[in-house]
């Protein structure tokens, strides 16, 4: 086999994101992208440092599983490669090392997550020990901002302060990864871009707070090609949006609002996984502006292959799966119980496959899978893939059949590409 292609920088472009989290899927990847791309670029290599951590795999080995995959099944298209949820300059140094191009800055661990509820006393009080970290504070102080879409943005003094405790660490943060990611690159003359993840906070980003955030970023000097905001309703692990639609279609009009008028950038939906039924409004708002990234569902696909060619694993890792759960579920937004969900026993094979994975024949047209039991195998892909018996044997299931794993991934990443299709 010839050198794998490099990944690029795909800019402005529409784009999505593959984690694969087994280093397996990419042939089936390639194969949605070749029936239904429609013009959306892909990111091939993609993983989280979190994930990462989780399987025990390197960086090299994701960008050299995603790039040989590719390469095999006959891409001859562009690719990203995102380094997903940055938190280090370590993290920078790992993925950079190896070539990708695209890098997800997530400052989470700074963001006040209570700021939302405090009440005015309080705020005032942790806005007084949170001044310093937010030097911008009064530049934004009283102005409004009329956006394109017809909403205004009002930077009251609560906005601002809210804005000031609840992100002001984290914008530091993320702009000083952002200068490290940047003098990496300045060093060896390559290209590279930056997206902001703000997704993973308990409340929705208000139009202020992310106007303030951006803007920071940009005059910061920041490359920020795309933008994460925690939109409104929920964005579960593993299932559909749970929210109203329509509602959530205004809120992108205006938050894609935010991004023409700053940047332009793109939107970005993290949980995009299996968000069918609100693909084309995302599409629609951002007028194609937009990137969504997916990893978990790729896991759960492979598990589907393994379910249907060796029963008795799939019990094992369903088991096991709901014995790790409680644990493994900490770092992720997913609402299943395991009390909520049948244990396999008395449940046949079709059933089982059912409850915790769910079939694209039970679900109606224009909206995405909603079962929970799919939330417990999601999140306990690092405990499943380390074991030492289980995690070869969903390997070997994989390897022995490939046709199958590339076939059911392409028909589920072409609804995907589809729904968003239809949007734009
Ligand atoms: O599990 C992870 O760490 C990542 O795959 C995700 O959080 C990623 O950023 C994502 O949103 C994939 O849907």
């Amino acid at each position: 086999m010839s050198e794998p292609q490099k990944c690029t920088t795909l800019g402005l472009a529409p784009s999505f994101g593959f984690g694969d989290r087994i280093g397996l899927a990419t042939p089936g990847h390639v194969e949605a992208m070749k029936r239904s791309g429609n013009g959306i670029e892909p990111i091939f290599p993609q993983q989280s440092i979190r994930e990462m951590t989780r399987t025990q795999r390197t960086a090299q080995e994701v960008m050299d599983d995603a790039l040989n995959g590719a390469k095999a099944a006959g891409w001859e298209g562009r690719t990203g490669a995102d380094a997903d949820h940055l938190k280090t300059p370590e993290d920078v140094d790992v993925t950079a090392a190896v070539g990708f191009t695209f890098f997800t800055i997530d400052p989470s661990d700074d963001v006040d997550q209570k700021a939302d509820d405090y009440d005015e006393g309080t705020l005032r009080e942790k806005f007084a020990n949170a001044r310093e970290t937010a030097p911008w504070y009064d530049s934004y102080l009283g102005k409004s901002v009329d956006l394109p879409s017809g909403a205004k943005i009002d930077l009251s003094e609560e906005a601002c302060m809210r804005a000031a405790v609840k992100y002001g660490s984290a914008i530091q943060r993320a702009l000083s990864l952002g200068d490290y990611i940047k003098s990496v690159h300045n060093a060896k003359g390559d290209d590279y871009e930056i997206e902001l993840s703000v997704d993973e906070t308990d409340q929705p980003t208000t139009l202020a707070e992310h106007y303030i955030i951006a803007d920071q970023c940009l005059q910061g000097g920041m490359k920020l090609v795309s933008l994460a905001p925690r939109f409104i309703g929920e964005l579960e692990k593993g299932v559909d949006y749970k929210g109203d639609v329509d509602a959530l279609e205004a809120s992108l009009n205006n938050h894609a609002a935010i991004s023409e008028l700053l940047g332009p950038y793109k939107l970005s939906l993290h949980s995009g996984s299996d968000k069918i039924s609100m693909y084309a409004a995302l599409a629609r708002a951002t007028k194609g502006r937009f990137h969504v990234k997916t990893a978990g569902t790729s896991y759960l696909e492979a598990l589907r292959v393994v379910a249907r060619h060796d029963e008795a694993l799939f019990r094992r890792i369903v088991q096991f799966g709901r014995d790790h759960y409680d644990v493994d579920k900490a770092t992720y937004h997913v609402s299943a119980t395991n009390e909520a969900v049948p244990t396999g026993d008395g449940l046949d094979a079709k059933k089982l496959e059912q409850v915790y994975l769910e079939c694209w024949a039970d679900v109606p047209q224009g909206v995405g899978f909603t079962e929970p039991g799919r939330q417990i195998l999601h999140c306990t892909f690092g405990s499943t893939l380390t074991d030492p018996e289980l995690g070869p044997a969903v390997r070997s299931v994989l390897e022995s059949h490939p046709d199958t794993y590339t076939e059911v991934l392409a028909d589920h990443f072409s609804r995907h590409l589809e729904a968003l299709a239809s949007g734009m």
